[in-house]
């Protein structure tokens, strides 16, 4: 075993598939928990884990996209790998869902990610994400209560990027200029940053500035997160209005919501790329490497929070 003393077991458990689990177990040398998960007819969720865990350390690799359907399930994983004697349960959430809501934008709203945040803190000993949606918010510790770490997606975006020529980089709004201007310099690729307004759910306005310098080279739409897609497909509108015709994307976290992705290629993008922080076809990018030495740093601080 790489990581934690020989004689301590860690084991990792999944309720659904997940495309870094057998990485992860296989980079760290950590045992694949087995356990049974199922819904009843009426939604409500089935747990039984059937893989010995009193004295282990337990990392639970969670999907947490769409969590309104999947995040009781989780809590019943956590609770009960507690009280079946886990020494500690820490969370692999690679999406964190929750994190777009930091703020009351009109009075009476809920805001959503700070309840979230509280909720799952009494849960887990530890929390790792790959690039969480920190916009208002300078940190999770801001709003999560157990020690967390942030895994940076844009090295595995830059080293996908590297090699291939021609690229013009495009970010849809202000937010996305630190990181795509990382990724453009670890790439060697020039980029551009766009003006985005957002005025509903699936309402967004992009505006790009003249591109004319970079016609004939491939524009390679950069973003956090694809939701409706919108975002997307209003800066391939913004492109295309300029004489761009090869339009690619690459994304961190692809959620896909309505289907997003087909709406995209039907709006003229070539290619749909993300890393496998959440399990879909567009999977291209690993990013498990990244997420190794976070876990290893976690499971050999012997820090088990006792709650
Ligand atoms: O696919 P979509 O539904 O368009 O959602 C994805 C977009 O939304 C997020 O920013 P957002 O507009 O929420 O900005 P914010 O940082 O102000 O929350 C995110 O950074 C993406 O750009």
């Amino acid at each position: 075993m790489i990581v934690g003393k020989s004689s301590e077991r860690v084991v990792l458990f999944c309720l659904e598939n997940h495309p870094l689990r057998e990485k992860l177990c296989d980079q760290l040398g950590l045992e694949q928990g087995r356990l049974e998960f199922r819904r009843f007819p009426d939604g409500e969720s089935y747990l039984r884990i059937d893989t010995p865990v009193s004295g282990a350390r337990c990392i639970v690799l969670a999907d947490l996209s769409y969590p309104d359907t999947r995040y009781l399930a989780h809590l019943f994983l956590f609770e009960t790998l507690r009280e079946l004697g886990a020494r500690s349960v820490g969370l692999v959430a690679p999406y964190l869902c929750y994190m777009r809501q930091d703020r009351r934008f009109r009075a009476g709203e809920a805001v959503t990610s700070g309840v979230f945040a509280q909720s799952l803190s009494r849960h887990i000993d530890w929390l790792i994400t790959v690039d969480p949606h920190l916009h208002r918010y300078h940190s999770l510790g801001e709003i999560y209560s157990v020690p967390t770490q942030v895994v940076q997606g844009a090295p595995a975006l830059a080293s996908w990027l590297r090699g291939q020529n021609d690229l013009l980089l495009v970010g849809p709004d202000a937010e996305s200029e630190q990181w795509v201007a990382s990724i453009a310099e670890a790439s060697s690729h020039p980029y551009v940053i766009g003006a985005k307004q957002r005025l509903g759910d699936r309402r967004v306005e992009v505006a790009l500035p003249d591109l004319s310098r970079y016609r004939g080279r491939t524009a390679i739409i950069i973003d956090d997160v694809i939701s409706s897609g919108r975002t997307v497909g209003e800066c391939v509108k913004a492109l295309r209005l300029q004489g761009m015709e090869a339009i690619l994307c690459a994304a961190v976290h692809g959620i896909f919501a309505e289907a997003s992705d087909q709406y995209l290629l039907a709006a003229g993008l070539q290619s749909l790329v993300t890393t496998n922080t959440i399990p879909h076809s567009t999977n291209g990018i690993d990013i498990s490497e990244l997420l190794a030495p976070p876990i290893r740093h976690f499971l050999n601080q012997d820090g088990s929070k006792s709650r």
